[in-house]
């Protein structure tokens, strides 16, 4: 809450009138960082101290705090406190607060409990390190506990912890700094500015955010269970995976030292994660690295001294090259190019096949033509030819920077292993980056941890888990109900999945989209379809009524080709975009766009959808695959919305 100078003066005045009669004997540092949060509770904050502060240190801590940003336990120490007695203490209101429900059921986690040491500012001449499994912060940052950008409870969620707060926490003494007058008259000392702004924020506030503090009681358990080996969690869109992901890391985090990894497919998922994980753990930020799966492997080869050139451009015109050659032996079996080169990537490479008897074996799932030993040996020629022409460029392709990897890993170990791997949208990685993580996760308890949705799946071929070799029994989680997608985007949404196939990632039976709870009513879906002449006035006649603000909004394709074509008409059109390739989740006032292949994992308050009528296979197995594949593209563009849809199909 923003006050008048007037007022603020006022409540310091009451704050440190407050603390002298409450606690006459306090020392200098916990009076002046009381007294500061004291002056806070005028606002929607609750302020519990320990009634025995002046007697005693702590074996608890000094001052449990509730706000719109969540719960935070607090040390107040002149020292920096010893890591097992902070993490006692710190225990002490994880007990007490965890636990706490919600009006829907939904249980505060002992993770959601954040941990501060506040000590001296930076003016009493001290640098702060993060000194412990806490996030230390100087007297004089105390501003950032109250961060609005990280804001994510409403006022009724506050005053529901809070109350239960009050009966758990014994030995605490609840301080808030009323001001003298009669408090219905705060109003009158606020700035007529600050209300406004505090309306509108209240009205534009993230709905969704309060899983930071909030967890579904079967999310809860997952996030504090542990498992014997590598685990695997899944669930149809919007049903919080990520979200118990970054739970679980952070629980992990604080119970381990060593780095943590959290990694997928998705170029654009780990920098918008990451993000979230800054507000969600702050304490513990600095340990888990956020990187996609490339960018890891090529780091960790030009560490140890192993150059690859990645060239996306380079990598296709070595494919087209093959293709001529091959051509001649396929086109009539299947015309299209990417037919063959999904084989050759996500098959022959993809599963790490090293000769033409192991391909004949292999099993192909996910890939409808059926293809005999003469045909497979005609492919295996076409592979061959695509890597011969990659070397001639001194070209590496994806597959090739993996198996690079996993040999040297071979070769010599990491030297700090990772404390846990965490892999996201797992149903698009390929069999061998799936044995690659399992390597570099080592074996020990909660050390992998594999999340995804096989209805999701974006790009062609498939596996299971045993195919890796990654055992999973009893190990698998399940989550059920749908936080993200109102009803009526989640109802179309449905409507999309009808014919969809879906493999469970390791065979055991799955949860579809169709089958799970939704929380959220309201939301809609509108559609649209025409020659591509119109499309322009349509699209710029839906962006003009937009019921979010654009940018909240995502607008997406299913083809590189169509991305550019949509980028030339809104640049002609003055609209500002942000290609989903930079985008980290930060505010930010420009429409968002890129493939469906960029959007996964991402969500927006709004989103919408261009569909070109494109060239599909020419029929039979390959395009009942292509059918599939893009139903299942086609499913993971709507969910990306939770309050809205615009759906175009373009002939
Ligand atoms: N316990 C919860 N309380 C409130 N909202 C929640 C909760 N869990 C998840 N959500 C909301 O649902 C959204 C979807 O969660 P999340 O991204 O983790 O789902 P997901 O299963 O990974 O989705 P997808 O597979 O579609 O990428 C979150 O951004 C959050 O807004």
């Amino acid at each position: 809450m923003n006050l008048s100078r007037h007022a603020e003066r006022r409540v310091h005045q009451e704050s440190v009138r407050l603390l002298a009669s409450e606690f006459p004997r306090l020392a200098p540092l916990p009076r002046r960082v009381l007294g500061a949060l004291l002056a806070r509770t005028v606002g929607n904050v609750h302020l519990f101290v320990r009634q025995d502060l002046e007697e005693r240190g702590g074996d608890r801590p000094d001052a449990v705090l509730i706000s719109t940003n969540g719960v935070f336990a607090l040390i107040i120490a002149g020292e920096r406190p010893d890591e097992q007695a902070a993490r006692a203490a710190f225990r002490h209101a994880e007990e007490r607060c965890a636990g706490i429900t919600d009006h829907r059921g939904r249980v505060v986690p002992v993770s959601a409990i954040h941990p501060v040491v506040v000590v001296p500012g930076a003016g009493a001449g001290r640098t702060v390190r993060a000194a412990g499994p806490y996030w230390a912060l100087p007297e004089t940052d105390l501003a950032r506990l109250f961060r609005r950008e990280d804001a994510h409870l409403n006022r009724r969620q506050v005053d529901v912890v809070a109350r239960q707060a009050r009966t758990r926490l014994d030995g605490y003494t609840r301080l808030e700094a009323g001001l003298p007058e009669a408090r219905p008259e705060t109003a009158g000392l606020l700035d007529a500015g600050s209300l406004a702004e505090n309306e509108v924020e209240a009205a534009q506030a993230r709905p969704f955010d309060s899983w930071l503090t909030f967890l579904h009681p079967h999310q809860h358990a997952i996030v504090a269970r542990d498992y014997s080996g590598p685990a695997r969690i899944s669930g149809p869109a919007g049903t919080g995976k990520t979200v118990v992901v970054l739970h679980r890391l952070r629980r992990l985090a604080r119970n381990s030292t060593g780095p943590l990894l959290f990694t997928t497919f998705v170029r654009t998922l780990p920098a918008v994660h990451a993000a979230t994980f800054r507000r969600l753990a702050p304490e513990v930020a600095d340990r888990v690295e956020f990187l996609h799966l490339h960018a890891w492997l090529r780091r960790f080869l030009q560490s140890r001294g192993r150059a690859v050139r990645v060239n996306a451009r380079g990598i296709s015109t070595a494919f087209a090259r093959a293709w001529t050659v091959h051509r001649e032996n396929l086109q009539n079996l299947e015309p299209s190019i990417d037919y063959w080169r999904a084989e050759v990537d996500r098959v022959v490479k993809g599963r790490g096949l090293t000769t033409v008897d192991e391909y004949l074996r292999a099993p192909r799932r996910g890939r409808k033509l059926r293809l005999d030993a003469r045909q497979k040996e005609q492919v295996w020629a076409l592979h061959e030819t695509y890597q011969a022409k990659l070397a001639e460029r001194g070209l590496h392709d994806y597959n090739d920077v993996v198996s690079l990897a996993e040999e040297e890993l071979v070769r010599e170990p990491l030297t700090e292993s990772y404390a846990a791997i965490a892999v996201d949208e797992v149903q698009d990685i390929t069999l061998t980056g799936l044995r690659l993580l399992r390597r570099l996760a080592g074996d020990g308890p909660n050390r992998l941890l594999l999340v995804g949705d096989g209805q999701q799946q974006v790009y062609p071929g498939g596996w299971r888990l045993s195919d890796a070799g990654i055992p999973v029994q009893g190990r698998g989680e399940i989550l059920r109900v749908n936080y993200r997608n109102r009803t009526g985007v989640l109802d179309f949404a449905r409507g999309l999945d009808a014919t969809n196939e879906v493999d469970d990632l390791d065979g055991g039976p799955g949860v579809v989209l169709g089958q799970v709870e939704a929380v959220n009513g309201g939301g809609e879906c509108r559609s649209w379809s025409g020659p591509a002449a119109e499309l322009p006035h349509a699209l710029l006649g839906q962006i003009a009524a937009m019921p979010a603000p654009l940018g909240q909004t995502a607008l997406i394709v299913f083809h590189h080709r169509d991305l550019v074509r949509c980028r030339k008409l809104l640049r002609e059109a003055g609209i500002a975009t942000l290609p989903l390739e930079d985008y980290t989740g930060a505010p930010d006032d420009r429409l968002k766009i890129g493939t469906v292949h960029r959007a996964k994992g991402l969500e927006f308050r709004a989103v919408l959808v261009v569909q070109f009528d494109s060239g599909e296979p020419s029929g039979g197995a390959a395009r009942e695959e292509s059918t599939e594949l893009r139903n299942r593209q086609r499913l993971v563009a709507a969910t990306r919305a939770r309050d809205f849809v615009w759906w175009a199909s373009v002939r």
